[in-house]
């Protein structure tokens, strides 16, 4: 069964081990992947915490505090000293929910006869509903399919919602009673399949059969939008909630992992440098003797064998930059602060010198570690891999590197007119742009995409190509066919053949006012879909402020917001429209001012606008702007304030060219 109640759920990992980062945490990331799938509409996040029983209190308290509907922890519910779970919980829950515990025993018993050594413990404390599932990936995930069912019914209770809990009450009575014994686990996938095709649009999905989407007599069309007008913000936050950071990795050669994201903590095998180096050409001498005279030994060239001859007092070696400096000497002295005092006859060797500068202890000499000690973490986790970290895997000898997946994406361009860039255009018809622009901005950011090809206004025809994208990818980005035409069905086959949820169809904005962005189950999967406007420009800003941003969090990229500055737009333009106006501009540094220059006629078709920009301007409606008086001895006029500031949101950083 699918829940469509609206839920946020939080993932305890309770794990010494795993919280220190000595062992991989599984658990929470394939229960939170389950939990999206059994409750695509629940807002669910994880906290890893060690198996200390104030900690565990402290967390559970939180979140009853913070109305968090469900928590389910995992691991510390076994016999070992370290396993408090259980005793955290009950001290934190008012009321027990012996049931749900029993549940998991009896049929995890059917299973394996550990199960009794389980000691989990659920109950209620304020509106939170905590639940304890073993620490093992299989356990907490067999335990959770277990109890699922259950779980949206006891939140409508908890939170007294008497509509919901009493047609849950008439649905639940008509379910047969699942039977614990013998169910291997490809029976149960067979069942969680029956269940799922038992939804409206799955089975739809599973015979492609037509939509079930009618196109309205015009007449009998909606007059105004039935989806409420979002923010921008809240429309940004709404997707990160529903989009869920990959925890699967590749292994890829160190040079092809350019622009992705480090899935491991690189650590150096060897200090770096690895031998005292020296900074300088120079001489390698004992700062203790001073100025004066000193007695060239030997040489020391980078790449040479290091000299293991001590050094003694009054002797110098000739040390190139990078070469390791011999034992005994404590200090480089450059060779612009040194005087030639005799040479060999044949001028090819030095034999004496002079220093003439006081040299000091360590002058001049990069020591051992000095950069990065051994052992220790030089590329970090999550990272953005770019040049320098490419450079240091070089440095390190590290031939192959662990990077997170990438999330598949699909891309589907539809409408009528619309039509490829080979093909010969009719009256009337256009070519697709907004497909391969799509493309190629997914591929700046470093993103594959599937061209899933152009399709008519046919609710039919979306649906079976919708099925297609995801059959293969976990996002998918339409354009076009999103607003108030009739022949606008992208977002009601998703609503009405893939019973997807919308969470938002409209967002006040300019351009971009029909973008949308629903979740969906296909097949027991959780699909993401962006519905992009059909203008191009309408299109491109809203990749860029909703597609990417969304992507690279699912990269795991910790600066997965473009950076906002405030700059000044010279050419003070008002914007007439009720909405903010995300106009596409150049963003230029000189002297120290930030401004920001229009890429021309602003309006939402052209796509010119969007070429060779580097920021969006955002531009609040003139209606916003505060008036100012003027007064005159004619009387007192106002006139809007234009602002010399406005917010800039750059998705090329300007500083890096
Ligand atoms: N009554 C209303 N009409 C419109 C509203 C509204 O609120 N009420 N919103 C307008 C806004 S704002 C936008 S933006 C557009 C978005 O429309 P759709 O997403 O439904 O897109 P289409 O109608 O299919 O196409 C709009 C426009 O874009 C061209 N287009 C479409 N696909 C492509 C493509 N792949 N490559 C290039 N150009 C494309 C298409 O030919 C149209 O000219 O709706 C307004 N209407
Ligand atoms: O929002 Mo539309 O993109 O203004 O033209
Ligand atoms: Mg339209």
């Amino acid at each position: 069964m699918i829940s469509s109640i609206n839920m946020s759920i939080r993932v305890l990992v309770v794990s010494d081990t795993r919280s220190s980062g000595d062992a991989k945490d599984t658990a929470g990331p394939k229960l939170m992947e389950k939990l999206h799938v059994l409750f695509p509409y629940a807002e669910v996040a994880c906290n890893t915490i060690p198996d200390d029983k104030a900690e565990i209190k402290s967390y559970l308290q939180k979140y009853a505090k913070q109305d968090i509907d469900v928590v389910f922890t995992t691991g510390g519910t076994g016999f070992s000293p370290r396993d408090v779970t259980p005793e955290a919980t009950r001290e934190v829950i008012e009321k027990e929910a012996p049931g749900l515990a029993t549940a998991m025993m009896f049929r995890s018993l059917a299973k394996t006869e550990m199960a009794m050594l389980s000691r989990a413990v659920c109950g209620v404390a304020s509106k939170t509903l905590i639940v304890n599932l073993p620490g093992s990936p299989k356990g907490a995930l067999e335990c959770l399919d277990f109890i699922k069912e259950a779980i949206p019914h006891a939140v409508n209770c908890i939170n007294d919602r008497k509509e919901e809990v009493a047609r849950e009450h008439i649905t639940i009575s008509q379910q047969p009673v699942a039977q614990p014994q013998e169910q291997s686990s490809a029976s149960k996938e067979a069942r969680e399949d029956v269940t799922i095709s038992q939804q409206p649009g799955a089975q739809l999905q599973e015979q492609s059969s037509p939509s079930r989407v009618k196109v309205n007599k015009v007449a009998a069309r909606n007059r105004e939008s039935p989806y409420p007008m979002v923010e921008e913000k809240d429309a940004s936050d709404v997707i990160i909630k529903h989009c869920m950071p990959i925890h699967e990795t590749d292994t890829v050669p160190f040079e092809e992992s350019f622009g992705r994201v480090l899935a491991e903590n690189v650590c150096t095998p060897e200090p770096i440098p690895a031998f005292r180096a020296s900074i300088k050409d120079g001489y390698a001498v004992k700062s203790a003797d001073g100025m004066g005279k000193r007695t060239v030994k030997q040489k020391a060239i980078a790449g040479d064998k290091p000299i293991e001859d001590e050094l003694q007092h009054g002797e110098a070696v000739r040390i190139s930059t990078g070469a390791p400096v011999p034992p005994g000497a404590d200090a480089v002295v450059q060779v612009e602060d040194t005087k030639l005092l005799q040479a060999s006859e044949d001028g090819s060797e030095e034999i004496a010198i002079e220093i003439l500068k006081e040299p000091k202890a360590g002058q001049d000499i990069r020591d051992i570690g000095s950069e990065v000690a051994k052992d220790s973490v030089v590329l970090h986790k999550y990272d953005r891999i770019d040049a320098a970290h490419i450079g240091i895997m070089a440095q390190l000898g590290k031939l192959e590197v662990k990077v997170v997946r990438r999330p598949a994406v699909g891309i589907l361009s539809t409408g009528n007119e619309i039509k490829e860039p080979w093909e010969r255009i009719q009256p009337g018809q256009i070519r697709d742009s907004n497909r391969y622009t799509l493309k190629h901005m997914l591929r700046k950011f470093g993103f594959h995409s599937m061209d899933c090809g152009i399709v008519k206004d046919d609710p039919n025809v979306v649906k079976q190509a919708l099925e297609k994208a995801f059959e293969q990818n976990e996002y998918v980005i339409t354009t076009g066919g999103a607003s108030m035409g009739e022949f606008d069905v992208v977002k009601r086959v998703l609503e009405v053949d893939f019973d997807a949820r919308i969470h938002f169809g409209r967002v006040n904005m300019k351009p971009g006012k029909p973008t949308s962005f629903a979740t969906l189950v296909y097949k027991g999967k959780l699909k993401k879909v962006f519905c992009l406007p059909g203008n191009p420009a309408s299109c491109s800003v809203c990749c860029l402020l909703f597609v990417i941003p969304a992507l690279r969090y699912v990269e795991n990229q910790r600066d997965y917001k473009f950076p906002m500055i405030r700059a000044d737009v010279p050419e003070k333009v008002p914007n007439s429209d009720a909405r903010p106006d995300y106009r596409r501009v150049t963003v230029e540094a000189k002297d120290g001012i930030i401004s920001a220059y229009s890429n021309g006629n602003q309006i939402s078709s052209n796509l010119n606008s969007v070429c060779n920009a580097n920021g969006l301007a955002i531009i609040q409606p003139q209606s916003t702007i505060p008036q100012r008086p003027i007064h005159s001895p004619f009387g007192t006029t106002y006139v809007s304030e234009v602002p010399l500031e406005q917010v800039i949101v750059l998705f090329d950083n300007i500083y890096e060219y």
